[in-house]
């Protein structure tokens, strides 16, 4: 089974309230929130993939120094396993807009269990929600 290594992040605004992304039509898990971020390319660092992916997705500027480990996703799909670290940031420079017709919505951690998800990120809500 390959293992794909995918970098995510909970952006956390000044409320405490996390970004989610709605996967757009056409791309596989359409409809479901997930959290920003995308396949670590060969050669690239969890950060600096997130870092890329949060410019290209979101139009907005963060730093190394602003992304803390916070825990990850183990998850056998189908037809590969995923590899999640999902990071916590607080910094970021620039206004969201969404790069690729993603829909966003700032979710309440008592909320974030209404919105459905990839099974991979199912086991991460309650881990988020007692360390907001
Ligand atoms: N960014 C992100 N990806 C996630 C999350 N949960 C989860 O299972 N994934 C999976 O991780 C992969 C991320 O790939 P990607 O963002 O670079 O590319 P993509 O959406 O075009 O994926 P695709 O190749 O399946 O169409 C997808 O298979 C996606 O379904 C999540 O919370 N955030």
């Amino acid at each position: 089974m390959k293992v794909v290594l995918v970098s995510a992040v909970a952006l956390i605004d000044v409320d405490g309230r996390v970004l989610l992304a709605q996967r757009p039509e056409g791309k596989s898990m359409a409809g479901l929130w997930e959290f920003p971020g995308g396949k670590v390319e060969p050669g690239e660092t969890p950060e600096a993939a997130l870092i890329r992916e949060l410019d290209e997705e979101l139009g907005i500027r963060t730093h190394e120094s602003c992304l803390a480990p916070l825990t990850f996703a183990s998850h056998a799909y189908d037809d590969f396993h995923l590899l999640m670290p999902l990071f916590a940031c607080r910094k970021w420079e620039g206004t969201l807009v969404p790069q690729e017709g993603q829909t966003l919505t700032w979710a309440r951690a008592k909320d974030l269990r209404d919105y459905p998800m990839p099974p991979a990120d199912i086991p991460l809500i309650p881990i988020l929600r007692d360390w907001l």
